[in-house]
């Protein structure tokens, strides 16, 4: 029997495209950046370059052609407006310093026209558009005295005729790059959905029909998968039951991951097994980097992979199996290398070109080259792309052109709890089977627009929404992921977990494992126990090294958060951000500490969740220790440290911790965190007078003091990297969360090692 509640597929799909909308709306409006790059005068040229987002006084001063046929010009500053600071000794203009780096998408535009005030004639209007219309690209390198940005359509294709114009036309004019929102992947999932929102019925397949709740998932069939044999002797037994599940699920398979459970080894072993039984396999992620990481671990394999994507945005490591790579170091790429070698030739022949006839001549045969190059590609591109068991793609990049006409029997997403639902469908339309690795109760991706017009508005491309419509789209947002979807409307049948983790200490594994994974979770022996003073170089054993987990309780009234306004009071361009100052001295001692006792700056992070406090301790901290990593809480998902300082920053009156309240964050971010590399020190019966409220009911908090028992909070570690210490700095607004300044502290037994600098003289603080 289907679920109660089917979803109409183009009410959903309409629903999703005014969110959409809305969202990108609000993500261009806080990103600063231009979607277009309109006219804009010098001056404002030069804000921009300012603030990081242009680069101005530029010349095109070479041109080659690079992966994919794409001309990748070189741009250098302009001899004629180089100031004379500006130059190197030997007199060669440098870049002056700029925000653009390797990725960026930029628009390079003339800068003659733009700025000016549009003139009455049409011919002049037509030429001052085509002056700031400009050409798209994705700056490939950066360096001192040039940047270089290959053009050519996003997400693949190589050059259009078009591009290839448009590039023609910058010799000799003086230009200048504006950085642009990406949105190639807005463009892709809206086309996603005005398609969903067209289909009819008889064009669903299957699993879109079990997606919606249009019908039930259909039983195993453990047969058709035959025995097992799993090819990697170290997988535990419930990343067997999962791959063993996944590939008897005919329609539906969610591999549920907690942090460091081996979602992506797991998916490995499951893709290698896929290989085996002849089924062609599409791989996606919703990050570059979330695709690269299965490249990396599948290669060795020896599997046949591709690996579709801009190669600007590709790990160097993963190279050699991007597409556009192999369409040249193939043999299929052979002839099509000689053509590129030709059009190099030639092009390099314009710059010693004087006259304007022979200009033009070779830039028509300039043109049919390149006609015959993207022929010859695109045919290569297509055989590389059907040899190929396993393809891998971001999310957009499945709704390439690479991929048209291409049919795969599954198709696996990882990290799906990272991706908004239309983006997962941009590879799912034609999918049968799909098996999906994530984390609902971690952080669903970031959602900046509210979806308020969603709910108050029918959507485009639908009749009036009736009541009961409104009732079937509850629960349908942006943040609501298809991981999390699924489960709501088939329950747990549909999912298997992954319950031994790789990375934290047993003891600060307690808490994730019981507030959120109803403690199912297992520490592996190799982690379980481990300590800084057990790191493969010699570490002295402190009270930091010996112990996982230290709480430091920086309440008593000299730790107050400081307010907006009275950051930005000080110049510092911080937007709502918070900062706490003594409590920055507090985290930079401790990191004195912990490289006093020989834990290598290169081990450490000091995260917190508020840029303002970044700020602060960079100040501090970045210049001494040019190794240390220095990050936003956010920023470092994903990342592996020996040792990890929070500094937590919220410390005031109201007893207010603003995000720091979403349960999932504590799980994602802080917990998540022990997850990636946390250790926990926890100093045994150094409470004293310090303190907790009994009444602290903060959503933050709360979780960690119902703590059967904090003291088993200790060291996570992975391996590799097989270490961690986490600090974890308590704000003042712990103390007054529940009771204000009452001083009538209770400490629960079980918390050990809570370190109170309440009655610290300040000064103490600042001695080191
Ligand atoms: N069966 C296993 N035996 C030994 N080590 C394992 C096993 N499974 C995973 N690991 C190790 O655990 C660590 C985490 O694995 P992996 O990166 O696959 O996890 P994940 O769940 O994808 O991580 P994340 O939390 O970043 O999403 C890796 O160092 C990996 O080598």
């Amino acid at each position: 029997m289907p679920p109660p509640n089917p979803i109409p597929i183009p009410l959903f799909a309409s629903t999703q495209l005014t969110l959409l909308h809305e969202e990108h709306a609000a993500e261009v409006s806080s990103s600063k950046l231009a979607s277009t790059a309109a006219a804009v005068s010098p001056t404002t040229r030069r804000t921009l370059q300012a603030t990081g987002y242009a680069l101005t006084g530029l010349i095109l001063s070479q041109c080659r052609t690079g992966l994919g046929g794409r001309v990748v010009g070189e741009f250098a500053p302009d001899p004629a407006v180089a100031s004379e600071e500006s130059r190197a000794a030997d007199g060669t203009p440098r870049l002056g310093s700029h925000g653009i780096r390797v990725g960026d998408v930029v628009r390079v535009s003339d800068v003659a026209g733009a700025g000016k005030k549009v003139g009455g004639k049409d011919k002049d209007k037509e030429k001052e558009k085509d002056a700031e219309k400009g050409v798209e690209g994705v700056v490939t390198r950066t360096g001192d005295r040039a940047v270089w940005i290959a053009f050519g359509r996003q997400g693949g294709g190589g050059m259009s005729k078009e591009d290839d114009e448009a590039v023609e036309e910058l010799w000799g004019k003086k230009v200048w790059a504006i950085k642009l929102a990406n949105d190639v992947t807005y463009r892709r999932m809206r086309q996603t959905m005005e398609k969903m929102v067209k289909m009819t019925g008889t064009e669903y397949s299957h699993f879109m029909r079990v997606a919606f709740g249009h019908t039930t998932p259909l039983q195993l069939d453990t047969e058709a998968c035959g025995p097992v044999e799993f090819t990697d002797p170290t997988l535990n037994d419930s990343q067997k039951d999962a791959i063993r599940f996944a590939l008897a699920s005919r329609d539906i398979a969610l591999i549920h991951g907690p942090p460091g459970t081996g979602k992506t080894h797991t998916l490995i072993e499951l893709i290698l097994q896929f290989v085996q039984r002849n089924k062609r396999v599409l791989v996606c992620g919703p990050s570059n980097v979330s695709v690269d990481n299965i490249v990396e671990r599948l290669a060795p394999k020896k599997v046949p992979v591709v690996r579709i994507g801009h190669p600007a945005r590709l790990l160097p490591s993963v190279l050699e199996h991007s597409l556009e790579v192999l369409t040249q170091t193939s043999d299929a790429g052979g002839i099509v290398k000689d053509i590129r070698k030709e059009i190099d030739e030639k092009q390099a022949s314009i710059r010693k070109t004087r006259s304007g006839r022979e200009r033009r001549g070779i830039y028509d045969e300039l043109k049919l080259l390149r006609k015959e190059f993207r022929q010859r590609e695109s045919k290569c591109v297509d055989n590389l792309v059907r040899e190929s068991s396993v393809v891998l793609a971001t999310l957009h990049g499945a709704g390439g052109h690479q991929l048209k006409n291409q049919k795969f029997d599954v198709v696996i997403i990882d990290e799906a709890s990272q991706a908004l639902e239309a983006q997962c469908w941009i590879s799912l339309l034609g999918a049968e089977k799909v098996v999906l690795a994530g984390d609902h109760l971690q952080l669903p991706p970031t959602v900046k627009s509210t979806g308020q017009k969603s709910k108050d508005e029918p959507s485009k491309g639908t009749d009036e929404r009736t009541d009961s419509d409104t009732e079937t789209l509850k629960g349908v947002s942006l943040e609501r992921t298809l991981f999390d979807r699924l489960l709501s409307l088939h329950g747990p049948g549909i999912k298997r977990m992954l319950t031994t983790q790789y990375r934290m200490h047993e003891k600060i594994m307690r808490f994730p494992s019981d507030e959120l994974y109803e403690g199912k979770l297992i520490a592996s022996d190799a982690v379980k126990a481990r300590l800084l003073i057990d790191l493969p170089y010699e570490v002295e054993g402190t009270d930091d090294t010996q112990e996982p987990l230290v709480f430091w309780d920086t309440q008593g009234g000299d730790f107050p958060e400081k307010a907006e306004d009275e950051i930005s009071k000080k110049g510092a361009l911080l937007g709502d951000s918070k900062s706490n100052e003594m409590e920055a001295m507090v985290v930079a001692r401790h990191v004195d500490n912990l490289i006093d006792a020989g834990v290598r700056p290169e081990s450490i992070a000091v995260i917190t969740p508020y840029n303002g406090q970044l700020a602060l301790l960079s100040r501090m901290l970045r210049e001494k220790y040019p190794g240390l990593e220095l990050g936003s809480v956010d920023g470092f998902q994903g990342r592996e440290k020996e040792a990890v300082v929070v500094s937590l920053v919220r410390s005031n009156e109201e007893h207010e911790v603003g995000f720091l309240g979403e349960k999932r964050r504590l799980n994602d971010r802080i917990p998540l965190l022990f997850a990636y590399k946390v250790g926990c020190g926890v100093k045994n019966s150094r409470c004293g007078d310090s303190s907790l409220p009994l009444s602290l009911s903060s959503p933050l908090l709360s979780p960690l003091l119902s703590l059967p028992n904090l003291q088993l909070l200790s060291p996570l570690f992975s391996s590799p990297p097989p270490f961690v210490l986490f600090f974890f700095f308590l704000s003042l607004f712990l103390m007054r969360l529940a009771n204000g300044n009452n001083s009538d502290h209770y400490v629960p037994d079980h918390i050990h090692s809570f370190h109170s600098l309440s009655r610290l003289n300040p000064a103490l603080i600042q001695i080191r």
